[in-house]
């Protein structure tokens, strides 16, 4: 009698920390290739930065990761489930998002907290559901935690840019995801609003219990703190990957962004200028 081969399926098994796993994945449109032969693995534990120029696949890339997008080809398994597979209704919950494309959709008279408080139903607001104490209660921790508690009764329309991205990501983390999703968090924030919210995403990043994270950016500068792991995309395909320290190099950028730069850095964040 032929044994079926165990060791594969046991490593698949007991790797529960897998969070995202893509295999040989590409998505096309009509002649387009936004996303070629992608393989990409992410732990529990660890802090994705993907960086890329405009058009390099980024918000593809983020799509397929919260389900939102199935791949042309290849495999996609989010939190030990495939796309295809699964309803992907029981997946989004499980996968904080924040992305201008979702701020877009909120409604400016909408109250923050009733848009952090709402996110567990998958609605943007308070529509009719009657929330637990116990959900108003994790609203109002969050909004603390990032520093937006006094903005609870406030119209998401009259806030600032700064404010209205740390409301977002108490959205996105309003359901307790295990992978959190931040799409451009920096993008439009003036020095100070961005270097706040760095800071706070370098101090969350940093916490052993917070998700696994992937964050978008063009800039190395928007890489917070305790960030681990780099993908460096460019027309759709991979051009570096792996950990950030290791991968990060002026030839990296030039291979990335098409552009000679001095890069460096200091105090644990990059800098890059034109050399
Ligand atoms: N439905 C579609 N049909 C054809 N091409 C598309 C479609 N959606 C996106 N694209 C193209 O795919 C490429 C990748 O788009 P994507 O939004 O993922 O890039 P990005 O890296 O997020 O860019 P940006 O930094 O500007 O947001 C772009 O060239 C875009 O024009």
């Amino acid at each position: 009698m032929v044994l079926p081969p165990l060791i594969p399926m046991i490593d698949e098994a007991m790797d529960s920390d897998l969070v995202i796993d893509m295999q040989d994945v590409s998505v096309r449109r009509g002649t387009n290739v936004l996303l070629d032969q992608i393989n990409w693995r992410v732990e529990l534990d660890e802090r994705w930065v993907i960086l890329g120029k405009n058009g390099a696949g980024k918000t593809t890339l983020l799509k397929l990761a919260s389900a939102q997008m199935h791949p042309s080809s290849g495999t996609v398994t989010l939190l030990g489930d495939r796309l295809g597979k699964v309803d992907v209704f029981d997946l989004r919950p499980r996968i904080g998002l924040a992305s201008a494309a979702l701020a877009s959709r909120i409604p400016p008279a909408e109250h923050v907290s009733d848009i952090v408080v709402s996110a567990g139903y998958s609605v943007m607001g308070r529509w009719r559901e009657a929330y637990d104490d116990i959900d108003h209660d994790r609203a109002r921790t969050l909004l603390r935690q990032w520093g937006v508690e006094r903005l609870a009764d406030r119209q998401f329309g009259t806030l600032s840019e700064g404010e209205r991205k740390r409301v977002q990501i108490c959205r996105a983390l309003m359901t307790d995801p295990e992978l959190l999703l931040l799409d451009e968090p920096a993008a439009g924030l003036d020095l100070t609003g961005r270097e706040d919210l760095l800071a706070r995403l370098s101090e969350f990043a940093a916490d052993a219990d917070a998700p696994a994270m992937v964050l978008v950016t063009h800039h190395v500068e928007e890489i917070p703190r305790a960030f681990t792991n780099v993908m460096m995309l460019r027309d759709g395909s991979v051009v570096r990957e792996g950990l950030l320290d290791d991968q990060m190099s002026e030839q990296a950028i030039f291979d990335t962004f098409g552009v000679e730069v001095y890069l460096s850095k200091r105090r644990g964040r990059f800098f890059a200028s034109v050399a």
